[in-house]
């Protein structure tokens, strides 16, 4: 079933990548009537009206959460329950709350203890599975979630038209929904997402401190820039999934440092027969990404020939 969004207001509250990004590509595809901003920096808001991201900015939050129908949260995870108390006595009961927080677990224990029963029922915690090392207002692109997947995680008392309406806001611009449940997101992304920043954030800053001024770095090439980008993203957002989903990015972390000292053994001992074992795998498995990763830039190519 479509739904009408084009009668409907957009809040998107932290104006920064992930916000920013859907606001303007909802504003250039006219999705909504109109898209009002809210972020912590005045500065940030007056950069979010002259990029062109949203119709209207203000400082007056609960004039802006009054007339909203949706309102997207896209603020470092643990603002977000801090952002939520402040909206929470403004919000109508028919208005939508979405987020695009990285962890799930932090919002879902923040709209339970924080809405009342009607406004659980538009609660629709989400999480966009796209972005990069980059952030900030300027940072806003949008096409980021062309071809990229959402995932939702509605909780028992969310009402399946919030659900319809945030997942058509989502497909409006190119994206694919899945819903999921909060506790299975947050120990997937903690394998997928959390435990790599970790590594890389591990490994760039151990390497950083093994020389004088850095220099070992002058004979870096690709594989080693691979990693530094990813230690490139936003110190504030990743300490915040850090604390939020510690336990799953334990559970995880635990599992990869057997495997770890597995791979170190074999090293001590010059058990190449495991070595190549686990090479291999892990090159076949870098085979089935890739087409994954080919298939979507394909699409991309399409849809950007089509605009
Ligand atoms: N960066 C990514 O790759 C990525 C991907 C998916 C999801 N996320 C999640 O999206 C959320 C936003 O991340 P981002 O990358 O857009 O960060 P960002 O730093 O680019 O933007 C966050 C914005 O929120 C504002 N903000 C912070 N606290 C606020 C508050 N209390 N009230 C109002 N505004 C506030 C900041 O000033 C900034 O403008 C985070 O929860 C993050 O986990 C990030
Ligand atoms: O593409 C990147 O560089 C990202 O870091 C994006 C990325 C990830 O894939 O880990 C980061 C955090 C998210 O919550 C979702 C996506």
């Amino acid at each position: 079933m479509t739904v009408n969004l084009t009668d409907k207001n957009l809040l998107v509250i932290g104006l920064g990548l992930i916000g920013g990004s859907l606001a303007k590509a909802c504003r250039q595809n006219k999705i909504f009537a109109s898209i009002s901003g809210f972020s912590r920096k005045a500065e940030t808001m007056s950069d979010a009206l002259s990029l062109g991201l949203v119709d209207e900015v203000s400082d007056d939050l609960q004039a802006l959460v009054s007339k909203a129908d949706v309102i997207f949260l896209a603020v470092p995870i643990l603002s977000t329950p801090i952002v939520m108390a402040q909206i929470q006595p403004y919000l109508r009961n028919d208005t939508i709350v979405t987020d695009g927080g990285s962890v799930k677990g932090t919002v879902v224990k923040a709209g339970l203890e924080l809405l009342t029963d009607a406004q659980l029922k538009m609660f629709v915690p989400g999480h966009p599975i796209a972005g990069s090392e980059r952030s900030g207002v300027t940072a806003a692109d949008e096409h980021l979630y062309i071809d990229h997947r959402i995932i939702l995680t509605p909780i028992a008392e969310t009402e399946p038209e919030a659900v319809q309406v945030v997942s058509q806001m989502w497909k409006s611009v190119g994206a694919e929904v899945d819903i999921m449940a909060w506790d299975y997101h947050d120990e997937v992304l903690a394998a997928t997402s959390h435990l790599p920043h970790m590594l890389a954030f591990n490994l760039v800053d151990t390497l950083s401190k093994q020389s004088e001024n850095r220099e070992i770095f002058n004979y870096a090439a690709g594989g080693f820039r691979d990693f530094t980008r990813i230690a490139a993203s936003d110190p504030t957002m990743w300490h915040d999934i850090f604390i939020a989903n510690h336990r799953a990015i334990l559970k995880v972390l635990d599992s990869y440092l057997d495997e770890l000292h597995k791979l170190r053994n074999a090293v001590a001992v010059s058990d190449g027969e495991y070595m190549k074992f686990v090479f291999q795998e892990a090159k076949e498995a870098r085979e089935h990404f890739s087409e994954i990763l080919e298939n979507r830039a394909r699409r991309l190519q399409r849809s950007a020939t089509h605009e």
